[in-house]
Formats: structure tokens, sequence, C-alpha cells
């Protein structure tokens, strides 16, 4: 799909617009790993509900409904969360996560993100290491303990294989009361390719990497919140016409 990346959307009122499923980084952020002001007029606007679905901890994707002030709608660390219009659910095997991670650091490992590590201090099912973290280590004792590694260009992250954004998906449109084939994913990394399976509709952004590209329906000429963007205002111009 090529476009030039809209501004704002017109949403005509009556226009009948599909459920989103929108990981966050990557997708909702500038190059810059900022999030990209847009998404605070886009989200409020959007007619269905708007599920975010990312790799990291509970309380940022829920922040970031907080400040943009729509519902709680969310799926963090990778599915191992789901928090939907107040029913939590939280799966995966942290036991086994916590395990692995202290076989990593037994054999000089450091997830590398300093004392606060306030990348995994609130995380409830996975863990994830800073991209200059020792990746063939990581991929070591994730196969020892039997857990998925993800590189999402971001983080690696050491999941539980049971769980996935696409199975959150899922739960996600169970409480919504949606079918699933009803939403519109869009994302950039590996960690999004489930949710490609599971969405009827998908996007990889110009930024994604080969397997969320192979995953998706299309990928786009635009990356960041400008293919995003570029996604939502074609929805609107379908829904219109
Ligand atoms: O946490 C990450 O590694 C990436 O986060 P995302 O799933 O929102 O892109
Ligand atoms: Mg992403």
């Amino acid at each position: 799909m090529t476009s030039d990346a809209p501004a704002s959307l017109e949403i005509p009122g009556d226009a009948d617009l599909p459920p989103l499923a929108l990981d966050i980084d990557g997708t909702l952020t500038t190059p810059e790993h900022t999030i990209d002001p847009r998404v605070f007029r886009v989200l409020p606007e959007w007619p269905a509900p708007v599920v975010l679905a990312t790799g990291k901890s509970f309380p940022y994707p829920i922040a970031l409904c907080h400040f943009a002030g729509v519902p709680e709608r969310v799926i963090a660390e990778n599915g191992g969360v789901v928090c939907v219009d107040e029913r939590v659910r939280i799966e995966g095997d942290a036991e086994r996560v916590a395990a692995a991670v202290d076989a990593f650091r037994e054999r000089g490992g450091e997830l590398g993100w300093g004392d606060a590590d306030t990348v995994n201090r609130w995380r409830e099912t996975e863990v994830a290491a800073r991209v200059t973290a020792d990746e063939a280590l990581l991929r070591e004792v994730a196969e020892e303990f039997d857990l998925r590694f993800l590189d999402t260009g971001y983080a690696y992250h050491l999941t539980d294989p049971d769980v996935s954004k696409g199975r959150g998906l899922r739960e996600a449109a169970s409480i919504l009361d949606r079918d699933p084939a009803a939403f519109v994913a869009v994302g950039d990394s590996m960690n999004d390719a489930s949710t490609f399976a599971v969405a009827g509709e998908s996007y990889a952004l110009a930024n994604a990497d080969e397997v969320a590209k192979d995953a998706a329906d299309s990928v786009l000429d635009d990356g960041f919140m400008d293919g995003t963007m570029a996604v939502l205002a074609e929805l609107v111009e379908r829904a219109s016409g």
C-alpha cells in the first residue's frame, strides 16, 4: 500500500470501522523510540476497540491508554498478560523463566538494564534483555529451559512458548465479544507474527523484520507511525466509500 502519511484522520460519524490490534514499539513510535504525537489524537477518535499488543511489561501499555484517554485494552509481555475492560489474565511459567535467567547470570550473562531495571521490574511472566546482552548465551538457556527466544529489534525476550500476542488477541477479542478475524493488525517484529495470524487483515511496516513481513498480508511502504496512519486512513476511506 502506498500512501502519503496523513497528519490526522477525518472519521465520519457513521463509519463502520474495524477493531485494531496495534503493536507499540516500531508501530506507534518514531524512529527515535518516542510515541508519535498523532497516537494521542487517533486512539481516542477510533470508534471501534483498539487493543495495544506489546512485548513491554504491563504498566507501559496501561500508562499509554491512561495518558491517551482510551479504555485499558492491552496485551503485554508478548501475550503473558492480557487486560481488557477490567479483566486480567496472567499466564506463562514465570518460574521457568526466572530459572533460565539465573542460569544466564551464573554463566556470566547480564540483562543490561542497570540497577533499577525498570524494563523487568514489573514483569509478571517473561524477561527482557538489552540487545547488547550475550545473544548466544540467551539462546542457549532458552533452549535448555524450553523457552521462546524473541528478538524484536528493541530487546531480546525469554518467553513461555505457550503464550503469544496472537493468543492474547483471541482472548481480548472474546472479552470484547468480537470475532478475532475482524481485527486489523499492524506491527513490525517477529513478536507480531502470531497477531498477524489471528487478525483478519495484517500489515507489516516498512521498518519491520523479515519474520513480520513474511507473516503479514501486506508490507507497507511507510515505516513507524507514518505506515500505521496510512493503514488507518485507508480503512477510513474504505468505510466511507
Ligand atoms: O518490548 C519489545 O521488545 C518491543 O515492544 P513492542 O512489542 O511494543 O514492539
Ligand atoms: Mg514492535
